[in-house]
């Protein structure tokens, strides 16, 4: 059994104010693999992700992994927006997890991972005096930090240029190799450039549509043939099908 559990979503039922924005949904995102959830504004990707997280109560169907151990144990989870604490230093930020849980900080390790994302440099600064792709890394050297089986990741790069983007996919791609990564994003070109199981949320009643797999080990080089090819054929598949309409 893999360390890095595959998760099932069994019939599951999410309602804001008694209005359902999806029911009976099923799937499985793959253990050890970076599954890319894309989808249409409002579908509930993010609202998903958070059930999976433990952050939403469950009110209809199940979520379940291949791991004896309870799932909320093994999730490390990446909000949309970086969540740095601006009062404490990138350092501190990394430490966070262990300062809440009152456990003994592992600063030799966070300075380590703060190397292998590039700001070793950055680690006594503050938030503020960062850039946005700069606090990106740092909010995924937190994530790397907790050094859990599972990351939940909810629009990591959507703020940040395509330069610093495609950086942060590929650093993304190498340090969470082996991981079960649920990344959503609204960027067919991201879905296909890190994807291992690409999923599409959308449609009335909302249901899950699956991406033929694409060849190759991530993350794709940008310039690679079967890369703009998988593009092409996702942002058709999605016009055919009027997916994301
Ligand atoms: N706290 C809340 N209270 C009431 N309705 C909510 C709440 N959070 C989300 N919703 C609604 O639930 C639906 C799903 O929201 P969610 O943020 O999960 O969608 P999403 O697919 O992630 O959207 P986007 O791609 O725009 O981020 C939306 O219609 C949203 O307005």
């Amino acid at each position: 059994m893999s360390t890095a559990p595959t998760i099932y979503i069994s019939n599951l039922r999410l309602d804001y104010k008694n209005k359902p924005v999806f029911s009976e949904l099923n799937t499985s995102f793959t253990g050890g693999m970076f599954n890319i959830l894309l989808g249409t504004s409002g579908v509930g990707k993010s609202s998903l992700l958070k059930m999976i997280a433990g952050l939403l109560p469950i009110t209809q169907g199940e979520i379940t992994s291949d791991h004896s151990e309870a799932l909320s144990s093994q999730i490390s989870y990446m909000a949309q927006q970086d969540l740095l604490m601006p009062w404490t230093t990138i350092l501190q930020n990394v430490m966070i997890g262990s300062k809440l849980r009152k456990e003994k900080k592992e600063k030799t390790r966070a300075l380590h991972i703060l190397k292998q994302v590039g700001l070793d440099g950055a680690a006594n600064q503050f938030p503020f005096q960062l850039s946005g792709g700069m606090r990106q890394r740092a909010a995924l050297a937190r994530t790397l930090y907790e050094n859990r089986p599972v990351i939940l990741m909810d629009e990591p790069f959507s703020a940040l240029d395509s330069v610093t983007r495609s950086k942060m996919q590929e650093y993304t791609a190498d340090l969470l190799k082996g991981k079960t990564v649920i990344l959503i994003t609204h960027d067919p070109f991201e879905a296909c450039r890190l994807g291992e199981n690409i999923q599409v949320l959308a449609g009335n009643p909302v249901q899950i549509y699956d991406i033929p797999p694409i060849e190759g080990t991530i993350p794709r080089h940008p310039e690679a043939l079967n890369l703009q090819q998988a593009q092409a054929h996702l942002l058709n598949l999605l016009i055919e099908k009027n997916i994301l309409q």
